[in-house]
């Protein structure tokens, strides 16, 4: 038997913007958990929740709020009678604020604060526009509180690293504040994560188009180079490379390191054969570009030497990175979403990240040609630009102490193409129109 709320919550859930499971139906919402965090109207509780869809069972996370009438502010955030969602509620998330400076434990949810840094309380705060798989609150000009919707079993990585290398004082991350967890599965489970919000900073990937901008507006004088005219970003992605290298070093430093022998990595290129016969399958428009891509793949089964892996970002890309005054500063250490968690937290080559940002030049690059009346004229532009910020971008990685050398360049090269290809599964899924980009690695055209 099944209660109102869940009844409710269950024609409420799939319509979400970060609902994991679209596409299939929902065979019924439980609650494995409900902590009451204010009593009171309105008043607010943690449920941890269970979606049933087709024999499967994934855990979503809400902070239920609770009014007898719901204002015309919160309607957007109407589950259905007395409840709404109350991470759009101002009134109500400050109790995770104080609950995060006290180092509370409420019912089984232990609230903590990082050490040595004091939480300000009474901030009022805002859901950050951007909303996809999880849900930011961003308080005041302070901070900004992810809150993990699908909820997996463990630590998240983005916590295990962040804190780690803010403890070593790397000033490439945002500053962690607190966090939330609870047992799952016998687990000690993230809910939120709380970091100094960049409220001055620019992320890189709008940064990147204001330069590709620039020079689209040149399309008429080639004879002017990249490095002339206004905008050139090429400064920028060699310090951002350098920013990438020392990042890698403090990981390197903070956790453990190994290495992938060649038998390992043959199965790493079997892994990758695998994941690109699967997208073949499910992308047409791939058939006839897997060729060079497993050609690739054979030299990387061919490397007769080992290589080093570490704790490494796995989901490395210019819409990650934000540059403050002084530096650059990384985000998102999650990995691939939709990944398992062992598997994002396992060693891997820290070319895997190099790889991830060269194809997020590319990216940069052919975005705007999509659509552009001049798009053709444009291309030759957007590959010059492609290519002068990869190379500035290798250029910082080398300096600032990472190695490309030797086996790299085949290591490399098979990693921008294993990219590329998640890139197509992703566009395909997500954003069809976009699919051109990540093709077009394949071909250079
Ligand atoms: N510390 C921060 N300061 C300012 N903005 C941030 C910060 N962290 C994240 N953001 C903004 O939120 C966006 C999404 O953050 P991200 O951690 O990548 O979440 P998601 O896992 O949902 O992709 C970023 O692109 C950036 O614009
Ligand atoms: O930021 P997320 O962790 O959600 O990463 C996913 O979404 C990204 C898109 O926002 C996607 O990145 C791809 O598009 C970017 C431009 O929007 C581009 O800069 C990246 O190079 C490209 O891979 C990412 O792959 C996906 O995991």
């Amino acid at each position: 038997m099944t209660t109102a709320l869940e009844d409710l919550l269950a024609g409420w859930i799939g319509r979400q913007r970060w609902f994991a499971g679209k596409g299939r139906a929902i065979d019924g919402v439980g609650i494995e958990s409900d902590v009451e965090l204010k009593s009171g109207d309105p008043g607010l509780r943690h449920l941890v929740l269970q979606v049933h869809q087709a024999g499967a069972r994934d855990r979503y996370q809400l902070l239920l709020g609770t009014r007898r009438s719901i204002p015309q502010r919160l309607q957007h955030a109407h589950i259905g009678g007395r409840y709404y969602d109350a991470a759009h509620d101002a009134e109500l998330t400050g109790v995770l604020l104080e609950a995060m400076a006290q180092g509370a434990d409420i019912g089984p949810l232990r609230f903590r604060a990082m050490e040595g840094v004091t939480i300000e309380t009474g901030l009022r705060s805002l859901v950050l526009g951007a909303e996809q798989s999880n849900t930011s609150l961003v308080y005041g000009e302070a901070y900004i509180c992810k809150l993990f919707r699908r909820l997996v079993p463990g630590v998240n990585p983005e916590v295990e690293i962040v804190t780690a290398l803010a403890r070593r004082g790397s000033p490439h991350i945002a500053q962690p504040y607190g966090w939330f967890t609870t047992d799952i599965d016998g687990e000690d489970t993230t809910l939120a994560f709380m970091q100094r919000y960049l409220s001055t900073a620019n992320d890189g990937w709008s940064l990147a188009l204001a330069s590709v901008r620039d020079l689209y507006g040149y399309a008429h004088q080639p004879e002017i180079p990249a490095s002339e005219v206004g905008g050139d970003f090429a400064a920028e992605s060699r310090r951002l490379g350098i920013a990438t290298a020392r990042v890698h070093r403090e990981l390197a430093a903070a956790f453990p390191t190994g290495t992938l022998d060649p038998p390992e990595i043959k199965r790493m290129a079997e892994r990758l054969r695998a994941r690109l016969d699967q997208t073949l399958l499910e992308v047409p428009q791939l058939r006839g570009h897997d060729a060079v891509v497993h050609a690739a793949y054979d030299r990387l089964a061919d490397i007769d030497r080992p290589i080093t892996v570490q704790r490494v970002h796995g989901d490395y890309h210019l819409g990650q990175v934000m540059r403050t005054h002084t530096e650059w500063v990384v985000l998102d250490f999650e990995g691939e979403p939709g990944q398992p968690l062992e598997e994002r937290r396992a060693l891997d080559t820290p070319l895997r990240d190099v790889a991830g940002m060269l194809r997020s030049f590319d990216y940069a690059s052919r975005h705007l040609l999509m659509d552009h009346p001049e798009g053709r004229i444009l291309t030759s532009r957007a590959a010059e630009w492609s290519a002068r910020n990869r190379a500035a971008f290798l250029d910082g990685y080398t300096e600032g102490g990472g190695r490309v050398h030797g086996d790299d360049a085949v290591l490399l090269r098979a990693l921008e193409y294993a990219k590329a290809v998640y890139e197509v599964g992703y566009e395909a899924r997500n954003r069809p129109t976009w699919l051109p980009i990540p093709l077009a690695a394949f071909t250079g055209s």
